[in-house]
């Protein structure tokens, strides 16, 4: 469909970025902006905003440096701004990190298209809703045109995937301007031609998850044997191969054949209890509880710091980080 509202300029003039929300998502995507040596301005209307960036920012670059950055990347390209209107008055794109809240994400999708220029694209970091339910209050077609999701995974300075889908009101133009956009700012964009709740790999990662939470709430597994279980088995597999080729090769010479032939049965055993648990007290505490005993006195900061080097490693080691950028 031809575009009704186009960009005010091409995906590779893209140079200022908006970053509306700068928590853990909004704060990664301003990081890995800057490290691509974009300008990048922050609202964030929490009192604290600004200081807990910059620190999020500071503990992502020696990881950003590791990996390389773009010619002129600097953090001090970084400002936050007093307002939302001053923080998307010049960019060339926005991405939307508020925090997942129907409502909240309706409104403020609604601000930001009417604070932008026209025709700049608006994308959310929305983990799960459709872009249909959150574009009801854009004002018109001009506005609602322009958005679209863009998911990403934490943290969004090292892991490339970006998954990029339109609702019923985006122009597919956008949709492609989104896309080639984050592929030119060295992201591995997924784009989707529907819209489906979770997009493809929190559909994926969630049932996982609701598996997990069923095992500790009924006593099966504690929270160390199932992180063990993915760390130490199909998770070292899912780096480099997806779960469809991976099970390919679990039926020999006789391929996805032979393995459905062997396994097909057993898709119908109950191994699986898909509807959700109860997330009572007693799950939060256990699940809490069990994260704290896995980090075993590593402190959140730790954390970061081992998961983006263990992150780097496995980019390197699977041909997927090139020298500097
Ligand atoms: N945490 C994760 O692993 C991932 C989160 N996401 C998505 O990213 C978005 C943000 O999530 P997180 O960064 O985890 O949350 P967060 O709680 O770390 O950060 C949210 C930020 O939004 C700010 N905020 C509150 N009201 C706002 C408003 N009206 N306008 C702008 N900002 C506002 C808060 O002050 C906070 O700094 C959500 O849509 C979430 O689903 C996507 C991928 C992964
Ligand atoms: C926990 N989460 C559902 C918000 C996670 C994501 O959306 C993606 C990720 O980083 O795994």
């Amino acid at each position: 469909m031809p575009s009704t509202t186009p960009a005010p300029c091409a995906p590779d003039d893209v140079r200022r970025i908006a970053c509306i929300g700068a928590g853990v998502i909004g704060g990664g995507w301003a990081a890995h902006f800057l490290a691509r040596g974009y300008d990048v301005t922050a609202w964030d209307p929490a009192p604290d905003a600004e200081p807990k960036l910059r620190r999020l920012v500071a503990a992502a670059w020696p990881a950003l440096e590791r990996i390389g950055l773009a010619a002129g990347a600097s953090p001090d390209r970084l400002t936050v701004a007093p307002t939302l209107a001053e923080a998307v008055a010049d960019a060339d794109f926005v991405q939307e990190s508020a925090p997942e809240k129907l409502e909240l994400k309706r409104s403020l999708l609604a601000r930001l298209a009417a604070a932008t220029r026209p025709g700049v694209v608006i994308a959310s970091s929305t983990s799960g809703y459709p872009m249909t339910d959150m574009q009801t209050e854009a004002a018109g077609p001009d506005d609602a045109g322009r958005l679209v999701v863009g998911h990403p995974f934490n943290p969004p300075y090292l892991i490339p995937l970006v998954e990029v889908v339109g609702g019923e009101r985006t122009d597919r133009a956008a949709v492609e301007w989104a896309a080639r956009f984050y592929d030119l700012a060295g992201k591995s964009v997924i784009t989707m031609d529907r819209e489906l709740p979770g997009f493809i790999a929190n559909r994926l990662q969630e049932a996982l998850w609701r598996e997990a939470l069923h095992m500790v709430a009924a006593g099966e597994a504690t929270v160390e044997d199932i992180d063990a279980s993915i760390t130490e088995g199909p998770g070292l597999r899912w780096a480099f191969m997806g779960p469809c080729l991976t099970f390919a090769l679990a039926g020999g010479e006789g391929g996805m054949a032979h393995m459905l032939d062997h396994f097909g049965p057993s898709l119908k055993s109950p191994w699986t209890r898909l509807a959700a648990p109860e997330l009572d007290p007693a799950l939060r505490d256990a699940m809490v509880d069990g994260c704290a005993a896995a980090a075993g006195g590593r402190t959140y900061a730790d954390l970061v710091a081992e998961r983006d080097q263990g992150v780097i490693d496995v980019l390197r080691a699977t041909g997927r980080l090139g020298g500097p950028r």
